[in-house]
């Protein structure tokens, strides 16, 4: 079996990271470069920092910001928010990123995966999807969590690998920030339809709950956020955990 990764996610809202309940109530969480070194030195595989400034004046801290951590980290680093064209990608890999992470963009124009794909190759490209389970199907969630959109998250998940996705990260909204664990069975169900690596993401509150995404669906990757700003357990510790029950980490 692959090695699974942990991932911590930084949401930045001007310069600082936050972090809400359900994608509301976001609340100040610490300094974006002293947090990054932190799950760095912790053992952390990858790194996400997700812009979720939804005002213009993102521009002015996000590129700098991201300079500063991409020279102070030696992991794959993913950054995401408000990505919409490909001059947005080119400016974000020189920044220092590897990856960048495209949500609300790639609803409003799939073939922007397929672009960032034959212009930086398919690794570079993950897909965000934010999902909650309305009526009787998991449904796709755009800006941020506060736009249901028409889309079935089942049909859309494989459309967004068809067109070149390297990777999916699925936000379970409902899960998001509760730390009551993570959404397993959508998980799943995406992860069984896909032949690219998922990672799971929301609601990660104990360690355990990283052996049961890795032991009950095939997400390659787990993300969380409030479970490491809040010093609830660290990485190693999930990491020496995951290991004792033979679940394969770096
Ligand atoms: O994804 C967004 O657009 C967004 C917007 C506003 C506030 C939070 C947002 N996302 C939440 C992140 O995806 C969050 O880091 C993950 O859901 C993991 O959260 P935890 O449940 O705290 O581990």
């Amino acid at each position: 079996m692959l090695k699974k990764r942990i991932i911590p996610c930084l949401d930045i809202r001007a310069g600082r990271v936050v972090k809400g309940i359900n994608f509301v109530g976001v609340k100040d969480a610490g300094d974006p470069v002293e947090l990054a070194l932190k799950y760095v030195a912790e053992g952390a595989d990858e790194l996400v920092f997700l812009d979720i400034t939804a005002t213009a004046e993102k521009r002015e801290t996000f590129v700098p910001l991201i300079k500063e951590i991409a020279a102070n980290i030696n992991i794959p680093f993913t950054v995401g928010g408000g990505i919409s064209t490909i001059e947005d990608v080119s400016k974000v890999i020189q920044a220092g990123a590897d990856k960048v992470s495209i949500n609300s963009a790639a609803i409003k124009n799939p073939n922007l995966i397929t672009a960032i794909k034959n212009n930086f190759g398919s690794q570079c490209v993950v897909v965000a999807i934010d999902t909650d389970y309305v009526g009787e199907a998991w449904k796709v969630f755009s800006k941020g969590g506060l736009e249901e959109t028409n889309l079935n998250t089942i049909d859309w998940v494989k459309v967004v690998a068809d067109l070149g996705a390297g990777e999916i990260l699925l936000t379970s909204i409902k899960e998001d920030g509760t730390k009551a664990g993570f959404a397993l069975d959508v998980i799943q169900q995406v992860c069984a339809l896909v032949n690219i690596p998922v990672i799971a993401s929301g609601g990660a509150g104990k360690k355990e709950d990283f052996y049961d995404v890795f032991k009950q669906t095939n997400a390659t990757a787990a993300l969380a956020a409030s479970i490491f700003h809040e010093d609830i357990v660290s990485i190693s510790s999930i990491k020496n955990f995951l290991n004792i029950y033979n679940i394969p980490v770096r």
